[in-house]
């Protein structure tokens, strides 16, 4: 059977990426993904903007909605304090294992724990499970549609704490207009946008910071 375009990306930094090296997994996704074969990878420009937000959040518990290859855990583990953990919940089946597999090659994996499923179904658990407080950061990436619903289950769960930062992904493209029109009107969250472009390309896209206000 062919190969998917996600095993095509993992060959190609299993093949050209220094083992343990997350920068240059990441360097090698981007230019596989700007080269080969687009992917919806956070990518480079706006994978600076998440930097920066992970930077100031600098968060001891972090959770990601949406893992696909993983390029997106890689730029937030790298940036965690030693105690510090991502959980990155990721529905697709066939994501799941070249995600770890990636993650495993930027030498990533203690960092980062993969839960497969769907978000809805994984943020209820995530308490009593994965013995989880609060969020201290949110990293919005998955299906547009969820943004909006999955943000308040994650108030709902008493996830969310004053001062916890989410980041959501494709404001501008594909686009998220529920989850903004909903975080924009309700006093609980802070925003700040940032303008940026569509990975890989020259279309227009941004990011949204949301501060939870308690
Ligand atoms: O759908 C996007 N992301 C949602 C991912 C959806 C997939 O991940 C969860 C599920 O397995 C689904 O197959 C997306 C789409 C584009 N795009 O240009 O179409 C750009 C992006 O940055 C994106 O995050
Ligand atoms: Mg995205």
């Amino acid at each position: 059977m062919d190969q998917s375009k996600e095993q095509r990306i993992l060959n190609s930094v299993s093949y050209n990426a220094v083992k343990g090296d997350p920068e240059s997994v990441l360097d090698c996704i981007d230019k596989y993904c700007s080269q080969k074969e687009w992917a919806m990878n956070v990518g480079d420009e706006k994978g600076l903007i998440l930097d920066n937000v992970v930077k100031e959040a600098d968060p001891t518990t972090a959770l990601e909605l949406g893992t696909y290859c993983g390029y997106s855990a890689i730029r937030i583990a790298r940036l965690l304090k030693p105690k510090a953990h991502l959980f990155s919940i990721e529905f697709n089946p066939e994501f799941v294992p070249i995600a770890k597999e990636i993650i495993e090659i930027a030498g990533l994996s203690d960092k980062v724990t993969i839960l497969e499923g769907h978000a809805q179904d994984i943020i209820p658990q995530l308490k009593s499970k994965y013995d989880v407080d609060t969020l201290d950061f949110v990293f919005l990436d998955h299906w547009k549609e969820r943004y909006a619903p999955d943000t308040i289950l994650l108030e709902e769960c008493g996830l969310l704490r004053k001062g916890s930062i989410l980041l959501a992904d494709n404001i501008i493209y594909p686009g998220a207009p529920e989850f903004l029109e909903y975080i924009r009107n309700h006093k609980r969250f802070e925003c700040t946008n940032y303008p940026s472009h569509l990975e890989y390309m020259k279309v227009e896209d941004a990011m949204e910071k949301a501060v939870y206000l308690g």
